[in-house]
């Protein structure tokens, strides 16, 4: 079976703010936090996928910019490629998610990431403190 590929997108905002998404489901992920995104769709491009994934879920346009790491692995037959981000629209919305939450430097910790997040988010800190 082939690898799917999920995308995530690490929204920016000013003052080094980041956008978590609490997960409505499935009921083992469900209250966890995540970076907006999801599967790749067969002929899709990734950064397309990203793209309308924020559409869907957020109801915003993003700009995609510099990628976090290569490829993150999540459970078995799943990887994760992840894109930092910027808004070019208004706020986000939450339309499939529990709540959504801009975190600022100091605050990247206060949720309960998802596993594979909780060590992009080390990697997205690094990165914004480098800029
Ligand atoms: N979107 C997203 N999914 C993540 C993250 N971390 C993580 O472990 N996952 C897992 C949860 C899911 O099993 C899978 C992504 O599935 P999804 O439910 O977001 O994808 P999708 O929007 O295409 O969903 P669907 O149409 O199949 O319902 O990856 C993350 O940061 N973002």
């Amino acid at each position: 079976m082939s690898t799917v590929v999920v995308v995530a997108a690490v929204i920016v905002g000013p003052g080094g703010r980041v956008l978590a998404a609490q997960r409505a489901e499935p009921p083992a992920l469900a209250g966890g936090w995540e970076f907006p995104g999801g599967k790749v769709d067969p002929g899709e491009g990734e950064e397309e996928a990203l793209v309308r994934e924020c559409r869907e879920e957020l109801g915003v346009e993003v700009v995609v910019g510099e990628r976090v790491g290569g490829d993150w692995p999540l459970s078995e037959g799943y990887l994760m490629r992840v894109w930092l981000c910027s808004l070019a629209s208004e706020m986000p919305e939450a339309r499939e998610h529990l709540a959504l939450r801009w975190l600022g430097p100091g605050e990247y910790y206060e949720v309960d990431w998802l596993g594979a997040d909780l060590t992009i988010m080390k990697t997205v800190e690094n990165l914004l403190q480098l800029d």
